[in-house]
């Protein structure tokens, strides 16, 4: 069989010196930001009001904590699962077998915690452990992609990633080198993708909210608007946990660093961001302005959930009496393309739904800071690069029925501008 990846294959995020520096300005940047969050000017752009030692970075007790944590979602993972579902086919016509069990997951977690907090757990407790949470988590993902890179080192050609497989370690190490890398059936990547990082993320919103009610005597009404909105988003994903088999990240893309750190180390630090930045800064917020932040929440969620329950359902089963109607074009692998309904909007327009509600996640926070409109800046930036990674795939994949797609859907992601 040949190497997934020819020595002429273009390499992708600026190649190895891209990957480089991006190993090092992802960490610092989580860094960067925890600590943004608590200093007074809450700067997004320029240097911290002060550096950490070491002493602020390193404690046993985070370690523990972040082991415990990992430990109780990889025993939850494994619980027994309401399905099993299979993944796309793969290079060698098999099909790998997935729990679905992440909602599971979540709620009883909720159920430990709630538990643990009758008991005393002092959940307010953890927003003071952010710094060295962030350095373990940072830390396990650097040594977890080096056994996923050595582990890539001994699988069989057909188990490698597309890209991710240059032949340069610093490149490869970055972009993950084995499609679904495995342990009998524990699936790392598929495990990384939605539990440790996703239910961390909500479980951090919540201690600090819990630390806001200590400190203020009640949450505020922004903190509650943007744990109930980050909540519903987390809580939707592992819901609807079988689609996220069909994403790029598990179909396309190796699993390293890029993701082993996106999933557990800056899913949960920064994109709690917005209730860090709202304990330290809290600010007021009006009800008709919160009816007004939770209407844009709304229509970016009936958006998100519309484009991605469509396409779901048409790519399960396009005589599906809910997609049947639609407009489609044929393509040359007997796929079907979407160009009515929402994919007739836009050509991305689950990306729609999604910026739409991360600028409802930041409106809370107000406008005097532009620290809690991180989310928003990064996130359109990874959706535009994401989206012209996927069309160049759609390209090669659908080859003219896509050009005839583009045609008929001339914007990407914003109808009228982009
Ligand atoms: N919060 C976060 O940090 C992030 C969230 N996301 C979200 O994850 C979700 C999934 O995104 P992502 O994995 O990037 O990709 P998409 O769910 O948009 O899937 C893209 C694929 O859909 C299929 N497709 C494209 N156009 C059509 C059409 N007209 N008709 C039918 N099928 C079509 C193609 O695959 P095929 O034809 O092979 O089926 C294409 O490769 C999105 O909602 C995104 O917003 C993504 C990244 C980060
Ligand atoms: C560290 C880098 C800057 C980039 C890392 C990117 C990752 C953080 C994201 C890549 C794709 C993701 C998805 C989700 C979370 C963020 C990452 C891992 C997702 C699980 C969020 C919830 C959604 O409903 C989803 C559709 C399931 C998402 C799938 C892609």
């Amino acid at each position: 069989m040949d190497p997934p990846q020819g020595p002429r294959a273009p390499l992708e995020f600026g190649g190895p010196m891209g990957a480089a520096a991006l190993m090092l300005l992802l960490p610092a940047t989580v860094f960067h930001l925890l600590l943004a969050a608590r200093s007074g000017p809450a700067r997004l752009l320029g240097p911290p009001a002060s550096l950490p030692g070491l002493e602020a970075l390193w404690s046993p007790r985070a370690l523990l904590l972040w082991l415990a944590w990992l430990g109780l979602q990889a025993a939850l993972y494994l619980l027994p699962a309401r399905k099993v579902a299979k993944g796309l086919e793969l290079k060698d016509k098999s099909r790998l077998r997935y729990p679905i069990n992440g909602f599971q997951a979540l709620v009883l977690t909720a159920l430990l915690v709630g538990l643990g907090m009758s008991a005393g757990l002092p959940l307010g407790a953890l927003p003071e452990m952010l710094l060295p949470l962030a350095f373990v988590a940072t830390l396990t993902a650097f040594i977890f992609s080096l056994f996923l890179y050595l582990k890539a080192q001994v699988a069989p050609v057909s188990a490698l990633a597309p890209g991710g497989n240059s032949g340069n370690p610093i490149y490869d190490f970055f972009l993950g080198r084995e499609l679904n890398p495995r342990i009998c059936s524990f699936d790392f990547k598929y495990f990384c993708e939605l539990r440790p990082g996703l239910i961390g993320w909500v479980l951090i919103n919540l201690a600090l909210l819990v630390k806001e009610a200590e400190l203020r005597g009640s949450p505020s009404l922004a903190m509650w608007l943007v744990n109930g909105f980050q909540l519903l988003y987390v809580g939707d994903a592992l819901w609807h946990e079988e689609a996220v088999l069909t994403t790029m990240d598990i179909t396309h893309d190796g699993f390293g660093f890029m993701l082993a750190f996106g999933d557990i180390a800056w899913v949960p630090f920064t994109y709690s961001l917005q209730a860090q930045f709202l304990l330290h800064h809290p600010q007021p917020l009006g009800l008709p302005m919160a009816a007004i932040i939770c209407l844009i929440n709304a229509i970016g969620y009936y958006i998100f959930r519309g484009a991605n329950s469509q396409k779901n359902t048409f790519r399960k089963n396009p005589s599906d009496p809910r997609v049947a109607g639609l407009e489609t074009i044929s393509t040359a692998t007997g796929r079907q393309l979407l160009v009515s309904g929402w994919w007739g909007m836009v050509r991305h327009p689950n990306y729609l739904g999604d910026l739409i509600m991360a600028l409802a996640w930041s409106l809370p926070c107000g406008v005097s800071h532009l620290l809690p409109y991180f989310y928003l800046l990064y996130f359109t930036a990874l959706l535009v690069h994401r989206e012209a990674r996927d069309e160049q795939q759609c390209l090669q994949k659908y080859g003219l029925a896509w050009q005839e797609y583009c045609r008929r859907v001339p914007y990407r992601i914003m109808p009228y501008i982009y």
